[in-house]
């Protein structure tokens, strides 16, 4: 018998799958709803946008995905990656997860650096502990992403201080930690939120480079549309805790359907001539490494 091909079997497979994801904060008696029933799905390759304005429950639903929600949080619905539950996980369990499966990059580099340690050492004691390495191996891989996110000497750059590099420079250095142990997973919290436009474009270009050679899904969480529309392949639009409209970005930049997604559509700067001429969508795919 011959197998038919329909749309169901070529279907890309979602390596995390979120569903009916809410989230309350605070007292059991008076909790406050934060995020009431969202669903996405992260595909390997594709970026997944997550848009919205600030306190939407944009960063709150992807530290949940990493079981990093404060103790008196709690968060009902389904969240699987390659089918295993994350929620309710053990400690153990998602400290496995963590940085080994799923990776996370934030706004502020720094925080994912320590400051009085050398990049070499934090790089290569981040692939000894999960991957085993030993010492040779573990800086030949160090160099190696350090390479590939383009950061310059990366010999010498082993030697350095995270302080010793431009805002850019340390967001490089922060994706190739999170790239370290391979992830199938990388989430990405307003990763260029801190740096100017045209270091924008480059980490940006970047990112989008990595999950193409890399089969990576990727979260994007940003309120910048400008940022959304440069690089995420499918984007939803957040508002109090809920997803107000979701799909391929050109859909949701050339024909938003809820009036949400439209009010933030009008107040991106040049409006009247967005989104496809937005300065940062043409630069991101012209830029380099800066
Ligand atoms: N630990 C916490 N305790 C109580 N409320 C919280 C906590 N963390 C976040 N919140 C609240 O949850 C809501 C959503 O916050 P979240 O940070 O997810 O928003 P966001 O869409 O990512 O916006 P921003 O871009 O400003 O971070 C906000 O009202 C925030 O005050």
């Amino acid at each position: 018998m011959t197998a038919t091909l329909t749309a169901e079997n070529t279907a890309p497979v979602p390596v995390l799958r979120v569903r009916d994801l809410t989230i309350a904060i605070g007292a059991k008696k008076n909790p406050k709803k934060i995020v009431t029933g969202i669903s996405f799905d992260l595909i390997p390759g594709r970026i997944q946008g997550l848009a919205g304005e600030s306190g939407s429950g944009k960063t709150v639903s992807s530290l949940a995905i990493l079981g990093l929600l404060p103790a008196n949080a709690s968060v009902g619905g389904s969240i699987e990656l390659d089918g295993t539950q994350i929620i309710g996980m053990g400690r153990r369990a998602l400290n496995d997860i963590r940085g080994r499966r799923i990776a996370m990059i934030f706004q502020d580099p720094s925080s994912s650096l320590h400051p009085q340690i050398m990049v070499g050492s934090q790089l290569t004691d981040h692939v000894r502990r999960h991957l085993g390495l030993n010492a040779t191996d573990a800086k030949a891989r160090a160099v190696e992403l350090l390479t590939r996110v383009r950061v310059p000497n990366p010999e010498e750059a082993l030697r350095r201080y995270p302080h010793q590099f431009s805002g850019g420079q340390r967001q490089r250095i922060a994706i190739a930690i999170a790239l370290a142990c391979d992830p199938v997973v990388l989430l990405a919290d307003e990763p260029t939120t801190a740096l100017d436009v045209t270091v924008q474009a480059g980490i940006l270009h970047l990112l989008k480079d990595l999950a193409i050679e890399r089969n990576l899904a990727v979260l994007l969480v940003t309120h910048d549309l400008g940022v959304m529309s440069a690089i995420a392949d499918d984007v939803a639009v957040m508002r109090h805790g809920a997803i107000v409209e979701a799909g391929l970005r050109e859909q949701i930049f050339g024909a938003p359907q809820h009036a949400y997604t439209r009010e933030l559509l009008d107040s991106l700067p040049g409006a009247q001539n967005a989104p496809s001429a937005h300065g940062l969508a043409v630069a991101a795919l012209e830029d380099d490494a800066r």
